[in-house]
């Protein structure tokens, strides 16, 4: 009996691996649901292929679009528009797993909704964690959903724990497990040696290229400025209820091992794998299971070296502001999200450079008085009010 997914952001670069594992398990899997952005030409190829019941853009003019080209090509697609379409294709009964692959906060109505329905959620979409994780964690223990981490790092910590802390997720006692730390590993990005006095001036083309994983580009910058390590602090800091004196972050640049969990007996357990995001999405669609993901195994007499260092926050100063604002409470963490995601997206435009990015997030950080959020309208108010202070800096 086939599983039915809804891919929410198939059409970016965690949607189309998720349509590749698909692939590779056409009996187990059905792309049951497919949702995008803007990009139609992208969509269409997906329709075509993978025939899925429901189709969803957030664009309207991209979705009427859609609807012709799917016309044109007689195939007979049910095609809906908006955020809300996205939520409610989210919470259909025939439904079984939703990967939540929308990039940033926009993805956070979407995955709620879905949670709201009990679904078994792969959760790719860090920023939503990292935005309210309080209200996510216990929306997720109210309605019974399960959650298995994407993210490949969390995906690692999560098959290096033991069963128990699995099945309670974010509420399980480290210590009670013997468990002594979280050592989440990070490549370092494409300037881990670049001089520090030169990162002021590299291009939006030199900081999406990151040495070993093909990734989005908003993310791809993030793992630049290692914001995107300080995303994933907060976000296993929520997932794992790890304490502060529990997670320890140190560059590997190779990305072979993904994260690992150090145990109080002086056991280390890791997970090792080439870096592709197919293999962590698999493992949470198929857990307890493991499927065919196509990725080819480690080749260990390929391997040169395997090599680790502290980061240093001069050069990473991204990385100290997300560990910080988790200290400091859910609204922080709300306002350095949005915040990056507006000064990423100027660096992109070429508005701002890339050294702006930490000194926007910043400034923001520093402005915020709101009181910390106790609904999720409240992160709604805390994103809008940060996004709109950093557009005014990035003009
Ligand atoms: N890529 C990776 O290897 C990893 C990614 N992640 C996380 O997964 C998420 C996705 O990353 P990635 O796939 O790289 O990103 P991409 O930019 O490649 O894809 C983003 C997806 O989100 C869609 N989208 C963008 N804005 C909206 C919106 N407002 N409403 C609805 N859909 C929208 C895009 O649609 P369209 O393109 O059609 O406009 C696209 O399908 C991020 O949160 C990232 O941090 C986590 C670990 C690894
Ligand atoms: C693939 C994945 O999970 C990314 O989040 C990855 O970790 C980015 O690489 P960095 O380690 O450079 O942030
Ligand atoms: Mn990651």
């Amino acid at each position: 009996m086939q599983k039915n997914i809804a891919i929410l952001g198939s059409t970016g670069s965690i949607g189309c691996s998720t349509l590749s594992v698909i692939r590779h398990n056409p009996t187990l899997y059905k792309a049951y649901v497919l949702t995008g952005g803007s990009n139609v030409a992208k969509m269409v190829e997906q329709c075509v292929e993978f025939k899925p019941k429901y189709v969803a853009m957030a664009d309207f003019t991209s979705a009427t679009l859609l609807r012709q080209h799917l016309s044109n090509l007689h195939l007979n697609i049910e095609v809906f528009s908006g955020e809300q379409a996205i939520c409610d294709l989210a919470q259909l009964v025939e439904v079984e797993q939703v990967m939540a692959a929308i990039v940033g906060a926009a993805g956070l109505r979407s995955t709620l909704a879905a949670i709201k329905k009990g679904k078994r959620i792969l959760l790719a979409n860090k920023e939503s964690l990292v935005t309210c994780g309080h209200l996510f964690m216990q929306a997720l223990r109210e309605h019974h959903a399960e959650l298995l981490p994407v993210d490949s790092e969390h995906n690692a910590i999560f098959q290096s724990l033991p069963t128990p802390v699995q099945h309670d997720l974010g509420f399980a006692s480290l210590t009670e497990h013997g468990i002594n730390k979280i050592i989440l590993t990070g490549s370092g990005g494409p300037f881990r040696d670049t001089d520090i006095s030169k990162l002021k001036g590299v291009t939006p083309e030199q900081a999406i290229a990151h040495p070993n994983w093909s990734m989005g580009k908003k993310i791809s910058v993030d793992s630049a400025t290692m914001m995107n390590k300080g995303l994933e602090y907060i976000e296993a800091r929520w997932l794992f209820n790890a304490s502060q004196d529990q997670m320890e972050i140190i560059i590997h640049p190779q990305s072979i091992i993904h994260s690992m969990v150090s145990y109080s007996d002086g056991s280390v357990i890791a997970q090792l794998g080439n870096p592709d995001m197919c293999t962590p999405i698999a493992y949470s669609m198929s857990y307890p299971d493991r499927i065919y993901s196509g990725v080819a195994p480690l080749d260990f007499t390929q391997l040169s070296s395997l090599t680790f260092k502290q980061p240093d926050f001069n050069r990473y100063p991204c990385l100290k502001l997300a560990i910080d604002a988790y200290q400091s409470g859910q609204a922080a963490t709300t306002t350095l999200n949005a915040a990056n995601e507006i000064a990423v997206e100027a660096f992109l435009n070429r508005k701002i450079g890339f050294m702006d990015i930490a000194k926007t997030v910043e400034t923001v950080l520093n402005k915020l008085t709101l009181a910390e959020p106790s609904s999720i309208d409240e992160v709604f108010d805390i994103d809008s009010w940060a996004r709109e202070v950093a557009q005014r800096m990035v003009k």
